[in-house]
């Protein structure tokens, strides 16, 4: 096997188109680093598990649908407890953050990191860092315990506190040497996982015996994860959350819409760039006759367009809902708006109410027909499907995440976000998680779902459909 590698990248290639894409470990730039047998074969409850350890060898592969003659491919080091480990427990001196929006399990995660830094490896000195990266130079601590974090998961939000903006790397590692914290739990969005591998690089030249692990959180589903399209991890926390509380403002509106004569209920929901969770929440409904999302351009007018197939559902069933992803159409409402090109504070783009939009246009276009009397009903519940605590399933990935992160950090593994893989728990280096946004791929089988669920048009035509093939290959894995 082969090592290349820099900063960034540590590949190793092996027989048969294996490819290793590894993470970070501290004895990289701190050699000769001591090791200490793993506190958690002494501990009463892992003593009934057959096999303590994963072993050192073990990865995980990005691809599970083959050919004969596939090479192996891409794989990823597999998450878990090590034989070795290289911090004793009074040595170790964490600090957990949340940064970016709320979603649902972030309470679930920062419990279960203090639980399993706690019960598994002995270790009592862990820091909440208060309100986001700007937390670590500009506010006090708080210091987290099983106790104090006890009961957190039943409530959502974050009781860390959250931010956009305010990524001052000097400040941040500054704030963990002076601290004396060697151990950082990164709990956040795309935007975060970026700001997590430059406190990573920071950290490494200087030298720092401190581990920095990320715990990826986007109820957008933007960070690349396998829900649809060429991914790395299967699926985010909190996004099953959403998706059924997302359940209850689509069912609202068909209620509304189905009692009153050519009632239409428009639902808005989460989603700046990407439609996942308008895709997941209409194929989880099926009483949705229509779902826009920020990939699949959209027009209102003529053969073809919105309005058309409205007035054609209204006549064939006499009501219709209409799910759109706060990302959609802001090209159409640039237009008609002249809106500005505004960003937050971390840079994201600020969106105009397309839910709002959209409902005005519909309502517009009816009264001008003259033809058609319609009830239009606009709801908006984008904030209460990501301040909710998480539900069961939810619950149970957030533990797995935050145990495979602090086994990682104690086994001395840095600048990774973990996250399953086909599965199985993997670390993952952060330019893989980085180097790109994920998004709903529309020529996928699972759009076809959508489109074929609901029987809406796809508002596209031949050529631009043929284009859209061209430009993003359909992922092989998906089923
Ligand atoms: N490219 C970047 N480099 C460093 N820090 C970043 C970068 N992008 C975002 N951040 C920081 O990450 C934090 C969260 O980012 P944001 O985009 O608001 O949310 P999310 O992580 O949920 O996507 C903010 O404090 C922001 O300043
Ligand atoms: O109003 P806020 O708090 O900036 O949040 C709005 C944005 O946050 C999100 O809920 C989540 O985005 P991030 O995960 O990138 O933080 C987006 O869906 C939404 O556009
Ligand atoms: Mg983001």
């Amino acid at each position: 096997m082969g090592h290349s590698g820099n900063l960034q990248l540590k590949v190793v290639n092996g027989d048969a188109g294996y490819v290793l894409e590894d993470v970070p470990h501290l004895t990289d730039y701190i050699p000769d680093l001591p090791t200490y047998p793993n506190p958690l074969q002494f501990n009463a409850a892992y003593s009934v598990v057959k096999q303590y350890f994963v072993n050192v060898d073990d990865t995980v592969s990005q691809k599970i649908v083959v050919h004969k003659d596939s090479p192996r491919g891409t794989h990823f080091r597999r998450a878990g407890p090590r034989q070795k480990v290289y911090f004793v427990s009074d040595e170790v001196h964490a600090c957990i953050v949340t940064c970016g929006g709320l979603c649902p399990g972030l309470n679930t995660v920062i419990r279960e990191i203090v639980c399993g830094l706690y019960h598994m490896y002995g270790v009592s000195k862990i820091l909440g860092i208060d309100g986001g990266y700007r937390g670590f130079y500009s506010k006090n601590t708080i210091n987290l315990t099983p106790k104090v974090v006890n009961d957190i998961h039943k409530r959502g939000g974050t009781i860390l506190g959250t931010s956009r903006g305010g990524h001052d790397t000097s400040k941040i590692v500054d704030s963990i040497q002076d601290r004396g914290i060697n151990q950082v739990y990164i709990i956040g969005g795309d935007g975060t996982q970026k700001g997590a591998a430059v406190i990573y690089e920071e950290i490494r030249q200087r030298g720092l015996k401190v581990a920095v692990a990320g715990i990826p959180k986007t109820i957008d589903n933007d960070i690349p994860v396998h829900i649809s399209g060429p991914a790395v991890i299967d699926k985010s926390f909190g996004f099953d959350t959403a998706v059924e509380e997302a359940q209850r403002a689509i069912n609202a509106a068909h209620v509304e819409a189905e009692s009153i004569e050519n009632g239409i209920g428009v639902v808005k929901l989460m989603g700046r760039y990407c439609g996942f969770i308008a895709m997941y929440a209409t194929l989880g409904s099926r009483d949705v006759d229509c779902c826009l999302i920020p990939e699949s351009p959209f027009y209102l007018e003529g053969e073809g367009g919105l309005y058309e197939f409205i007035e054609k559902r209204l006549k064939e069933n006499g009501h219709m809902v209409i799910v759109i992803a706060e990302g959609a159409g802001q090209d159409l409402l640039a237009e008609s708006l002249q809106s500005m090109n505004q960003q937050d504070a971390s840079g994201n783009k600020l969106l105009q109410d397309v839910g709002l939009w959209i409902s005005h246009k519909i309502k517009d276009h009816f009264a001008r027909l003259h033809k058609m009397a319609i009830n239009l009903k606009y709801i908006d519940p984008t904030y209460m499907i990501r301040a909710i605590p998480s539900n069961a399933s939810d619950n149970v990935y957030c533990t797995l995440l935050a145990q495979s992160a602090v086994h990682g950090a104690v086994a001395g593994y840095t600048g990774f976000t973990v996250g399953p893989v086909n599965g199985r728990h993997a670390y993952i280096p952060f330019n893989r998680i980085n180097e790109r946004q994920n998004q709903v791929v529309i020529t996928d089988r699972m759009w076809a779902r959508v489109l074929s669920s609901t029987n809406q048009p796809s508002f596209l035509s031949a050529n631009e459909l043929a284009k859209f093939k061209r430009e993003k290959p359909s992922c092989p894995v998906v089923g």
